[in-house]
């Protein structure tokens, strides 16, 4: 507060200036006119001569009415665009009989000629006030009680904070609603403003304060905390309001609450209708639409405050919200409870917290700016838009503790999928993912193992997701269990390992009495091969997997199908590096071994050495008094094969090889191919079941139904029991090698599991191709600077693409990287011409041809295909290239040494070194280093080479010269000048 003129005094109370010069006469305050000023002492000495006077304004016969009207407005929000002013009017209409006491008011309205002596009631009345407030206070300090100590029970430790600061905020409101309360008579409305607390006065009294003479006890109750009531506050300058999109709610209370806070005094009845209103508020807005459809208009809060009610007319509570009522009117620091209108507001600790959405700043919250005790500032009133957000959110409680999650990932997953399984931001997953080293964007998969990391980076739980392996999936989808059949004994499947030419094939060759390794390119087996053999002991199936170290992943796709690996070793050669490999492949699968020493008809054959190398591999054969059997072959000569295929079936007898045999078909995909005119064509090693012309064959992620069968010798056959391969036609297209085949009964089945399967396989493979590690970025940059060698390989068959694809990518190296742009089964096409001419790359066709379009495509546009049929060729050609891009490497070659005997001055050279050389030959072009105690001390070159006076190129050994270095003057006697010659040699991969 500060000073005033009387004038704008009297204008802000709305009274006429004559009578608050009048009033303040009156007062003992003595002012020169309208345009004096007023201290605050003399506002405080006005209004105590007003509450001493107690003057009505109007009696209105025998009746008195009480108005205040009082408005603000208040800006809520974050500030700037999001602010909202809300306009605040507060209306307060009493009527009162004098000589009533205000219990008996109602009654009072009714017969309104009982009049009562106000002096001899006014004590009684308030002690009946007080017993009544006390009552009361009792009530609600129960409710209360009980109100905590359900939140104690509930453990809402959090929401009880919530509480408290919500009830700040609906003290401070109530405070605001409170404001006019202090009003020292009825007859009087303190409007308490930024600078004045004033008695209002009608204009049409002509001496309102002091014309009522006649105090009524609810002027009694009305003054019953004047000191309190009077203290001044500020309140925010009004502003115009802002037309905000309003949501008007009426509120009416009823009847019954008017019965309930009849016997209260003003302060507490203005609670309680506040509570019902804001409660009622809450209501109204939960039962709103979602979509609030904005009025032009602005709805001013408005509360009318009929306290005293009166039988026809019940108290009526209106309360009219802007847009979204936050109900921050409560009362400050008492507890009301209103049942009958269901209003519940209690104070601290324990309240009933209202959630309004409140984004439109505190309805109902009347006047702003006092805050419980006094000098409430604006600001504290002042609702936080964020505040008033979280207020807004129904029933949601901000969560204190971080919630952990538990997710299932599957094999792949989009990392939006991921975010939305944890309920986070994409961005998120990809900072964490950054953090981690892995550069993603929200549209790329990753892997299982990747999600799971970051999953649990991000705090929360993850578990790979329990997916049907393919046995279930197909035991689902088949509906039947090969175990229901009766197993019968089956043939064993060999395979044959060892070392490159230790006689593989040749084994094979003689058991199947054809020549199948004089027919092979380049004398080594290109692809695994299977073949089942009658012999007079019985029918063994035999994988000819080949021994080159490029096929090694064809091998253990071999030995993954095989009950008996045969060890093949030379007896002329020994344990070698590939038999060492097949030892480890045999012992991987846990498959019984037979060693067949071969080649003993050879002159140098030694069977000891032999047994010796293998039982340092820990072999240990029978010989040795282990129990690996052991074979001495020729596989030339025909030597020892009978007792090797003796002792393959007695190993396979011990093991009781059984399958069954009327069962649909199941086994594995030996090799597979594109041939032209037969389509797809896969060699299939049945395992189980029997497999027939017109079967619906599921291979990996190909289906299709047998259309012809072959056997190894090329006879086309019906059927093909266990442990028997079969060449079969008719799938949608070549499986993989090592593919799991399955005959199902419902192609519609088989085509989703295909389609399953595939798009699995697409996932896989994209998430394997975007996740790139920051070391993997790193290697990128790195790799970026690298010389490439693009190649394009076409060949035969799968299991050729797959070695060489190997085998070319092994040759990759720190300055030569090879990259596989495209590979494929088959002949060359345009389309492959055209690729391999957009990316440089070499086009590679092993085994396969080019058709006359590619042809003329390739010709017409200088590129080159090379045509092999060994892959040692492939290699080879493939490393030359590699060393074509290859920087040549820098050498330095020792030139010449010269000892320094002398150092002389020259005016035109500087430092002079007289030299004598004492190893091969100073040259004056090359490059020198000075050497003091054989340690480099200066890199340079020569300034001048001299022969006495004259300048020379070069200068031999045992010949004295003298030398000057460029740019370098500490030559010592006894330092040593080394000439050097930097050389480029090329390099080879
Ligand atoms: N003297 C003699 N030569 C043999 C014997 N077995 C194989 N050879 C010869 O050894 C060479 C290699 O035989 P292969 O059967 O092609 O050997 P491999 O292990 O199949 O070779 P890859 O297919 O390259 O893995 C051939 O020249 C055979 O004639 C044998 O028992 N005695």
């Amino acid at each position: 507060m500060s000073d005033i003129a009387v004038k704008k005094l009297a204008e802000i109370i709305n009274a006429p200036v004559e009578v608050l010069l009048k009033q303040l006469q009156d007062a003992g305050i003595h002012v020169d006119g309208p345009d004096a000023w007023i201290t605050d002492a003399q506002k405080f000495k006005l209004l105590a001569h007003i509450r001493q006077g107690a003057a009505p304004v109007s009696t209105g016969g025998n009746k008195i009415t009480i108005k205040r009207r009082s408005t603000s407005e208040m800006t809520v929000g974050a500030g700037g665009a999001r602010s909202k002013t809300v306009s605040v009017e507060v209306r307060h209409k009493k009527t009162f009989t004098p000589g009533v006491k205000p219990a008996e008011q109602s009654v009072a309205a009714e017969a309104p000629s009982s009049p009562a002596p106000v002096a001899s009631a006014s004590a009684p009345v308030a002690g009946a006030r007080l017993s009544r407030t006390e009552e009361l206070a009792r009530q609600l300090s129960a409710e209360r009680q009980a109100r905590e100590s359900a939140v104690q029970k509930s453990g809402q430790d959090r929401r009880q904070q919530e509480n408290k600061r919500m009830e700040r905020q609906a003290a401070a409101a109530t405070a605001a609603v409170a404001t006019p309360q202090p009003a020292p008579t009825p007859a009087v409305t303190a409007v308490v403003n930024e600078v004045a607390v004033t008695p209002v006065m009608p204009a049409s009294a002509p001496a309102p304060v002091v014309a009522v003479t006649t105090p009524v006890p609810e002027v009694t109750v009305a003054v019953s905390k004047p000191q309190e009531s009077v203290k001044p506050v500020a309140v925010p300058p009004i502003k115009a309001a802002e037309p905000a999109p309003p949501m008007p709610v009426t509120v009416t209370t009823s009847t019954s609450s008017a019965e309930l806070t009849e016997n209260l005094s003003a302060r507490e009845q203005r609670e309680v209708v506040v509570a019902a209103a804001r409660e009622e508020a809450a209501t109204a807005l939960k039962r709103r639409p979602s979509k609030l459809k904005p009025k032009p208009a602005l709805a001013p809060v408005e509360v009318v405050d009929v306290s005293e009610p009166e039988p026809e007319k019940p108290v009526v509570a209106e309360v009219v919200v802007e847009k979204y009522p936050e109900a921050a009117v409560a009362s400050d620091d008492k507890r009301v409870d209103k049942k009958s209108s269901k209003a519940k507001v209690t104070g601290r600790g324990g309240r009933e917290e209202l959630h309004v959405p409140s984004t439109g700043g505190g309805g109902g919250g009347g006047r702003p700016g006092k805050k419980k005790g006094g000098g409430g500032r604006r600001d504290a009133f002042k609702p936080d838009s964020r505040q008033q957000q979280n207020n807004a959110k129904h029933g949601f409680e901000k969560p204190t503790a971080p919630v952990v999650k538990e997710i299932e990932i599957p094999t792949t997953i989009v990392v939006s999928d991921l975010a939305q399984k944890l309920a986070i931001r994409a961005t998120d997953i990809i900072k964490a993912m950054m953090k981690m080293g892995m550069m993603m964007t929200i549209n790329q998969a990753i892997d299982q193992d990747t999600a799971i990391l970051v999953t649990e980076e991000l705090g929360h739980k993850a578990k790979p997701m329990q997916e049907m392996d393919d046995a279930a999936l197909l035991a689902a989808m088949i509906g039947q269990d090969v175990t229901d059949y009766e197993s019968k004994p089956r043939p064993p499947v060999v395979t044959i390992m060892g070392h490159v030419d230790h006689g593989k094939t040749s084994l094979l060759d003689y058991i199947r009495k054809t020549r199948v390794a004089a027919g092979e390119a380049g004398g080594i087996t290109q692809h695994i091969g299977a073949y089942h053999v009658d012999t007079d002991h019985g029918t063994v199936t035999f994988l000819d997997t080949p021994g080159h170290q490029a096929f090694t992943q064809m091998r253990e796709r071999g030995a993954k199908v095989t009950d008996i690996i045969i060890l093949i070793v030379a007896a002329d050669d020994g344990v070698m590096p590939q038999t060492k490999e097949a030892i480890k492949h045999a012992k991987a699968a846990g498959v019984p071994m037979v060693v067949a020493i071969n080649k003993i008809d050879k002159q140098g054959a030694d069977i000891d050495r032999v047994l010796s190398e293998l039982s340092q591999h820990e072999v240990n054969t029978e010989a040795w008094g282990g129990d690996v059997p052991v074979v001495q072959i020729s596989a030339k000569t025909g030597q020892g094969i009978d007792a090797l295929l003796e002792t393959l079936l007695l190993v396979a007898e011990v093991q009781e090889l059984t399958a069954p045999v009327d069962a649909p078909a199941t086994g594995h995909v030996i090799e597979a191919s594109i041939e032209k005119g037969r389509g797809a064509v896969a060699t299939v090693l049945v395992r189980s079941g029997t497999l027939r012309r017109g079967d619906l064959l599921l291979c990996g992620s190909e289906y299709g139904r047998v259309r012809a069968m072959f056997d190894e010798t090329g006879r086309p056959v019906k059927e093909a029991g266990p442990s028997i391969p079969v060449a079969v036609l008719g799938l949608s297209a070549a499986p993989e090698a090592g593919d799991e085949v399955v005959v199902l009964n419902d192609e519609r089945k088989a085509r989703e599991i295909a389609e399953l399967r595939r798009e699995k396989q697409r996932d896989t493979r994209f998430a394997a191709q975007f996740v790139s590690k920051s070391e993997d970025f790193f290697t990128q940059v790195k790799a970026s600077e690298r010389a490439q060698v693009n190649v394009l390989i076409k060949a035969d068959v799968q299991g050729s693409v797959e070695a060489l694809r190997t085998e070319l990518l092994n040759l990759s190296t720190d300055e030569v990287e090879v990259r596989v742009v495209a590979s494929g089964v088959g002949g060359i096409s345009a389309s492959d011409v055209d690729l391999a001419m957009a990316s440089k790359a070499t086009m590679i066709a092993f085994n396969v041809r080019t058709d006359a379009t590619a042809r003329k495509t390739a010709a017409d546009n200088g590129v080159t295909i090379r045509y092999y049929s060994i892959i040692y060729e492939v290699i080879d050609d493939i490393k030359a290239v590699m060393s074509g891009l290859l920087s040549p490497e820098v050498r330095e070659v020792f030139v010449g040494l010269a000892e320094v005997r002398d150092v002389f001055r020259s005016s035109a050279l500087g430092q002079v070194a007289g030299c004598l050389v004492v190893d091969g030959a100073m040259r004056r072009s090359l490059p020198i280093r000075v050497l003091r105690d054989n340690v480099v001390i200066f890199n340079g070159e020569l300034e001048s080479l001299r022969r006495h006076r004259d300048d020379v190129k070069e200068v031999h050994m045992g010949t004295e010269c003298g030398i000057a270095v460029k740019d370098y003057n500490d030559v010592r006697k006894g330092d040593n000048i080394e000439c050097y010659e930097r050389i480029e040699v090329a390099r080879k991969i």
